[in-house]
């Protein structure tokens, strides 16, 4: 657990001048007929980390696939550079510079680690693909030594490396994650982080990650979300919720720091 402690919080954000890159007004969205979310404002500024974290069922997973479209909301605005995506198609969406992380990161088992980063370039092709590829193997290098073990051979961690990375592969502006720490070693986590980190603070990439791993979470983000229900519930910056009292009493018990 020590490995994981020396985290730094990163410095703020640039000046959340203008439009949000990514705002969600009201959005709710259902399975049938459950409701999971209900009713949910969010902004993304540029170059911010933000991060949404709440219980298991309380609806995040939901929320980052309903910025992808599927499921598509039923109510609400999902606006990506000021551009309504909430009734667009999947494929539309991923070609307005978002790329995801799917939970469970959902690479391609049979394909070797060289055509999982393949598959990323699909919306944008080949023409930036060497330049790319050494991009994401100096964030990975652990992928360099790899590029021609299949994908399901990998150990979790890299698994998890090579879905981040392939979804870079993409020239994202938005980089949306889902629990990228999820049964992952602490000290393979805290690799994980310091990259999307340096992504952040290097390229000012912008990122929208969901986490049950709180402390983490937060104290990587600018900003975070707390969602219960399908709603929003608390909002601040990472330093302000890891010092709330209630978020620390419901997220932070059980020894993760
Ligand atoms: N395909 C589905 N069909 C029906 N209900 C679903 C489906 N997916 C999720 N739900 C329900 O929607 C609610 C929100 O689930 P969701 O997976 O978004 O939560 P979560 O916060 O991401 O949880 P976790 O951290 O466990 O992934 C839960 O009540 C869940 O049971």
């Amino acid at each position: 657990m020590s490995a994981v402690s020396s985290h730094v919080v990163v410095g703020p954000a640039p000046a959340a001048a203008g439009q949000p890159l990514l705002q969600i007004r009201g959005v709710e969205t259902f399975y049938g007929k459950i409701q999971a979310l209900k009713g949910v404002d969010m902004d993304v500024h540029e170059g911010e980390i933000v991060t949404l974290i709440g219980a298991n069922g309380a609806g995040k997973s939901t929320l980052m696939m309903t910025i992808c479209g599927n499921p598509r909301a039923r109510a609400g605005q999902i606006l990506f550079r000021g551009e309504d995506i909430a009734q667009m198609p999947t494929h539309a969406i991923m070609t307005r510079e978002i790329a995801q992380s799917p939970e469970g990161r959902r690479i391609f088992g049979r394909m070797t680690v060289l055509e999982n980063l393949q598959m990323g370039t699909t919306l944008v092709g080949q023409e930036h693909f060497d330049e790319d590829l050494r991009r994401v193997f100096d964030l990975f290098p652990r992928l360099k030594e790899r590029t021609s073990q299949r994908g399901g051979t990998l150990s979790g961690g890299e698994q998890q490396m090579l879905a981040i990375a392939r979804a870079l592969m993409g020239r994202p502006k938005l980089l949306l994650l889902d629990e990228p720490s999820l049964g992952l070693a602490p000290i393979i986590v805290k690799q994980i982080f310091d990259v999307i980190r340096e992504l952040n603070r290097t390229e000012g990439l912008t990122v929208f990650l969901v986490e049950q791993n709180a402390f983490h979470a937060l104290r990587l983000a600018h900003r975070g979300y707390v969602m219960v229900n399908g709603r929003i519930t608390m909002t601040g910056t990472g330093r302000e919720l890891l010092s709330r009292e209630e978020v620390r009493s419901a997220y932070l018990e059980g020894g993760h720091h």
